[in-house]
C-alpha cells in the first residue's frame, strides 16, 4: 500500500528524484573518498614528514568535503520540495474524493477519521519520503560501497563490520516487529481524540446546559491518557533503537582497535589504515542506523498509507451514468415521484413507501407529517444526497441518477433542515449561490429572505463577518440568510426543508408572501410544521410513518384526511382552520 501510493504520487517529480538520487550517489563517493586520502595523508605525509604532501593531500580532501556538502544541501533541497508536494497532491486526492462522498461513506469513516486521515496520516507518508530522499538513499551506496574499501583496506579486520551489521540488523528487526500494531493503535487513538474534540467543541452550549462539564473533562482525559499510554509503549520500545546502536558501534570500535593493535605489531597493517578502517566501520553502521531509522518510520508510515488509500479506493455509493445528461430537457413537470421506496442501509423497515407526486412549475407543494416521518429523507432524495432502493426520482422527466451532479444540482435551491454558512462575510456565503451575482441582486434576495433589516444594522453590511458554521447570527438570521442564498441561484425548483421553524409566526408570513410574488416559473418544495405556513400551497403531502397518507390542497384534506385534520386541530383554533 505504502510503495504503491508513494510511487503514484511521485510520478509527478521523477525529473527532481533523478537529480536527488545523483546527488546523493556524489556525495557519498566524496564521503567514501575522504578517509583513503586521510590515510594516505598519514602513512605518506605524516609517516614520512613530507608537508608538500600533506598540504595538497588536506587541500583535495577540503575541495572533496565542499563538493559534498553541496551535493548533499541541493539533495535536502529537492527532497523537501518533492515530499512536500508529494503531501500536499495526497491531501487534495483524500478531499477530493471525500467531496463525492455520499453521507453514507461520510458516516462510515466519520468525519474525525477523515481529518485525520487527510492531515496527520499525510504528514507521516511525507515524513518517511523526506527522509527516504534526504537521508536514505545514499544509505545502500555508503554500506556496498563502504565495505568493499573498508575490505581493500584490510581485509583482516573485515569480520567485525559482518558481526556488527548483523548484530544490529537483529537487534533493530526484534525492535521493529514489536512497532507496526502499536503505531496502528496510536492512530486509531488519535481519530478518537479528534473527535471527542470536535463534539465537545461543537455542543459545548449543551454541555453547559446540562452541566455535563465534568463527565465530558473525564471522557477526555480517558481518551487523552490512552493516547498518551500508546505513545509512552512506541516511545519505549523506540528508546531501545538508539542506545542498542551505539553500544554496537562502540564494540565494534573496540574490536577494530583490539585485533587492529595485534596487526599493527606484527607489520600487516599500518596506522594510517587503522584510521581509514574505523572511519569506513563508523560510515557503515550509520548507514545501517538510517536504514533502521526507516524501518522504524516505515510500520507507522505503511498504517497511515493504508488509511489513505482505504479512502481513495471507497467509491462513492452515488454513481455517475456513464454519458451523463447536463442539459434539463422542456418538461412541463419540473419534479416527480414515481412508486419511490427507500430503506437507509441496515435499516429493517423502508423509511418510505410507494411515494408518488409530480411537481409543475410555478406550483408550490407542501410536506408535512410528523417529525421522523420521513419527510428530510423524501427532499434528500432529489439533489441525490442518498438514491431511491426502488422506483423513480425524476426531473423534468429524467431519472436523477441520470444526469451530471452539476446540471442537476444546478436547477436546485435547497435550503437544509439544519442551515450552515461558511467563515467569511454574508455576501461570500451568499455568492456560494451564484459567484457572479451583483450586490443588488444580493440585497434583492435578502429583501425577500426578510434579511435586508438586520444585514443593514451590521458592521460592513454585505462585508459582514460571518463566523465558521454561522454562530455569530441567531438561528432565524442564518435560516434566512441561507434562504437568501438559494435566492440568488434562482433555481428552478426551491427546495425549503423546515426553514422556517426559527421565524416568529409574522416574518414566517412575510417571507412566504415575498417568496409568492418572486418566484415566478420556479416550483416550492416546502417542508414544514406549522400549517400556517402551508396553507395556501397548490397541493399538500400529508406523510405519516414513510407512506402518503393525504394530498390535495388544504380545503380538501381538512375535510378528507384525518391525519390532517388531527395536525390542523392541535395547530389552529376552529375558526382559523375554517
Ligand atoms: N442517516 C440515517 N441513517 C438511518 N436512519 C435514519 C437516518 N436519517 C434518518 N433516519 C431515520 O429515518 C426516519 C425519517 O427521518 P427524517 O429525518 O426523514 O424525518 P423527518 O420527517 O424529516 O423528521 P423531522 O420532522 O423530525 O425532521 C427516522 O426514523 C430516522 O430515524
Amino acid at each position: 500500500m505504502l510503495t504503491k501510493l508513494v510511487a503514484q504520487h511521485l510520478k509527478a517529480y521523477r525529473p527532481q528524484v533523478a537529480v536527488i538520487i545523483v546527488m546523493q550517489v556524489c556525495a557519498q563517493i566524496a564521503a567514501l573518498t575522504l578517509p583513503t586520502i586521510n590515510a594516505d595523508i598519514i602513512n605518506k605525509g605524516v609517516v614520512n614528514v613530507d608537508t608538500s604532501y600533506v598540504t595538497s593531500h588536506s587541500l583535495l580532501m577540503l575541495a572533496v568535503a565542499l563538493g559534498q556538502t553541496i551535493c548533499q544541501i541541493v539533495a535536502v533541497f529537492l527532497a523537501a520540495q518533492v515530499a512536500m508536494g508529494m503531501g500536499r497532491d495526497i491531501r487534495d486526492a483524500v478531499f477530493t474524493r471525500t467531496l463525492d462522498f455520499s453521507a453514507r461513506e461520510i458516516s462510515h469513516f466519520g468525519a474525525p477519521s477523515l481529518i485525520t486521515r487527510t492531515t496527520n496520516d499525510v504528514q507521516q507518508v511525507q515524513m518517511l519520503v523526506f527522509m527516504t530522499l534526504a537521508m536514505l538513499v545514499g544509505a545502500p551506496i555508503m554500506m556496498v560501497v563502504g565495505v568493499i574499501m573498508a575490505v581493500r583496506a584490510d581485509v583482516g579486520l573485515s569480520w567485525i563490520i559482518v558481526a556488527a551489521v548483523i548484530l544490529l540488523a537483529v537487534g533493530a528487526g526484534l525492535i521493529v516487529s514489536r512497532m507496526g500494531p502499536l503505531f496502528q493503535r496510536q492512530q486509531q487513538r488519535i481519530d478518537d481524540l479528534n473527535r471527542v474534540v470536535r463534539e465537545q467543541i461543537t455542543g459545548i452550549r449543551v454541555v453547559r446546559a446540562f452541566a455535563r462539564e465534568r463527565h465530558e473533562a473525564v471522557r477526555f482525559d480517558v481518551t487523552n491518557s490512552s493516547l498518551r499510554d500508546i505513545q509512552v509503549s512506541v516511545g519505549r520500545t523506540m528508546a531501545a533503537m538508539f542506545p542498542l546502536v551505539m553500544l554496537i558501534m562502540n564494540l565494534s570500535q573496540i574490536a577494530v582497535f583490539w585485533f587492529a593493535a595485534a596487526r599493527i605489531d606484527n607489520g600487516q597493517t599500518e596506522v594510517g589504515v587503522l584510521a581509514s578502517f574505523t572511519t569506513y566501520l563508523m560510515q557503515i553502521l550509520i548507514s545501517v542506523m538510517m536504514a533502521v531509522m526507516l524501518v522504524v518510520m516505515w510500520p507507522r508510515a505503511a498504517v497511515c498509507a493504508t488509511r489513505i488509500q482505504e479512502v481513495l479506493h471507497t467509491s462513492s455509493s452515488l454513481t455517475i451514468d456513464s454519458e451523463p445528461v447536463t442539459t434539463l430537457p422542456d418538461d412541463p413537470t419540473l419534479l416527480e415521484f414515481r412508486d419511490v421506496t427507500f430503506s437507509y442501509p441496515g435499516a429493517s423497515e423502508p423509511v418510505l413507501q410507494d411515494i408518488s407526486f409530480t411537481v409543475n412549475r410555478g406550483t408550490t407543494t407542501a410536506i408535512i407529517g410528523s417529525t421522523g416521518a420521513g419527510k428530510t429523507t423524501l427532499v434528500n432524495l432529489i439533489p441525490r444526497l442518498v438514491d431511491v432502493t426502488d422506483g423513480h426520482v425524476l426531473v423534468r422527466g429524467i431519472d436523477v441518477r441520470r444526469y451530471d451532479p452539476e446540471s442537476l444540482w444546478s436547477c436546485i435551491g435547497l435550503v437544509p433542515q439544519r442551515p450552515y454558512l461558511f467563515s467569511g462575510t454574508v455576501a461570500s456565503n451568499l455568492r456560494d449561490g451564484r459567484s457572479d451575482a451583483t450586490d443588488d441582486e444580493l440585497w434583492d434576495a435578502l429583501r425577500i429572505a426578510q434579511s435586508d433589516d438586520f444585514v443593514s444594522h451590521m458592521d460592513n453590511q454585505l462585508e459582514a463577518t460571518i463566523a465558521q458554521g454561522g454562530t455569530n447570527v441567531s438561528g432565524g438570521q442564518r435560516q434566512r440568510l441561507s434562504i437568501a442564498r438559494a435566492l440568488v441561484k434562482n433555481p428552478q425548483l426551491y427546495i425549503f426543508d423546515d426553514s422556517f421553524s426559527a421565524l416568529d409566526v409574522a416574518t414566517d408570513s412575510r417571507l412566504r408572501a415575498a417568496l409568492d410574488a418572486s418566484h415566478g416559473d420556479a416550483a416550492m418544495l416546502i417542508v414544514a410544521q406549522r400549517v400556517s405556513t402551508i396553507r395556501n400551497a397548490d397541493q399538500i403531502l400529508v406523510l405519516d410513518a414513510g407512506r402518503i397518507v393525504g394530498q390535495g390542497t388544504h380545503d380538501d384534506l381538512i375535510t378528507s384526511c384525518p391525519t390532517y385534520i388531527e395536525i390542523v386541530n392541535s395547530q389552529l383554533s376552529i375558526e382559523e382552520a375554517a
